[in-house]
């Protein structure tokens, strides 16, 4: 398919019993205004305190005392570090909500907390290409409140689009209409504090950084994914990009410096889908987490005739079942992302 011709759809659900969907506030963030300011608009669906309770929350149970006192002037001096846009829109924040740059820089270093990602990129017999994320975290209570899809806008036009969190200036989805999608998925454990501010210090980009970079200014499908396996950022990560043509689909396992791995669609040698969770995809996963074999069972079991965006959806939720959970994967809240590429 030509890369003018594609159309997308984003759908978000919400809820463990995933009985109604309910989608998040829709904000346009203009890439027009000054960055201090853009985010501005957005930050008027939510209220202040809310958000200030939140911050000083998530931090709480996230960094140690001692570490957090540590790490705030460290983080506070990032500033000087830190590229245009993002330098400037997160203290655009902090200030309209009365809170420290380094806070909202060190949240803006945020990797993960507890989170269970499953990507998937599939491409249906008449080759249209399908992208599927779940993401399932810790604080659900708090996160599935300050959601947002995010329409970024130059010259009165989507330039790309995303889901994140008020406040957090990466993604970890988004789309460049009628052209690719690109989904993150965690690799590799560690505390996100430990090594964030050092490897920033090194210059390298926050992955989310990376994505929403990519969105902004990749061509097509090819440059986003050579943009994406070749830019140093701070930590390893899977990127899942798809295309809108048959074959455009891959997942990128990056380490700090570069790719490790890039494993693409081969539709014709019968690997219509891919999938990603948190582990590599040539090593077993452990058995404490079965998603990746449920994911595939289930795909298998739709089959590339009857993959479309509702099987997919569908899809990601019987995975993503307490069959194959253990107890430590189910958290109270899900949230399950299924972004489509159409012809
Ligand atoms: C700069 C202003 C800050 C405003 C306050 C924001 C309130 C609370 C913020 C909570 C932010 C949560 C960040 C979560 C990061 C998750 C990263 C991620 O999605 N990782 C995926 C890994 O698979």
């Amino acid at each position: 398919m030509g890369a003018g011709r594609g159309c997308a759809l984003l759908l978000l659900l919400w809820g463990a019993a995933r009985a109604a969907a309910a989608a998040p506030p829709l904000c346009n963030v203009s890439l027009e205004q000054e960055p201090r300011q853009r985010w501005l608009p957005a930050l008027r669906h939510f209220d202040p305190a809310f958000l200030r309770a939140a911050l000083a929350r998530v931090i709480d149970e996230t960094v140690p005392k001692w570490v957090h006192a540590a790490i705030r002037p460290v983080a506070e001096e990032l500033e000087f570090f830190i590229p245009q846009p993002f330098a400037g829109e997160i203290l655009g924040m902090c200030k309209a909500l009365g809170i420290s740059v380094g806070d909202g820089i060190l949240i803006n270093l945020a990797y993960e907390f507890s989170a269970f990602c499953t990507s998937i990129v599939a491409q249906d017999f008449k080759g249209n290409i399908y992208h599927g994320r779940n993401m399932d975290y810790a604080f659900g209570d708090i996160l599935r409140k300050i959601t947002i899809d995010v329409q970024f806008m130059q010259n009165g036009q989507v330039a790309y689009k995303g889901t994140t969190f008020i406040g957090y200036v990466g993604l970890w989805t988004g789309q460049s209409p009628h052209k690719f999608t690109i989904s993150g998925d965690e690799r590799n454990k560690g505390r996100w504090w430990e090594n964030a501010v050092a490897a920033f210090l090194s210059r390298n980009v926050p992955v989310s950084w990376l994505v929403r970079d990519t969105l902004g200014t990749a061509a097509d499908f090819q440059a986003a994914v050579l943009k994406l396996a070749a830019t140093p950022i701070i930590a390893d990560v899977y990127y899942i990009v798809a295309g809108t043509s048959p074959k455009e689909g891959v997942v990128i396992t990056r380490n700090r410096r570069g790719p490790a791995d890039i494993w693409p669609l081969e539709p014709t040698a019968g690997a219509w889908f891919r999938v990603e969770t948190n582990y590599d995809h040539w090593t077993t996963p452990p058995p404490f987490d079965n998603r990746r074999t449920a994911a595939i069972k289930a795909l298998n079991a739709t089959g590339w005739e009857n993959i479309n965006f509702e099987t997919l959806f569908q899809l990601h939720n019987i995975y993503h079942s307490n069959e194959c959970c253990s107890p430590r994967q189910v958290h109270d809240t899900d949230q399950n992302l299924g972004v489509n590429m159409c012809k």
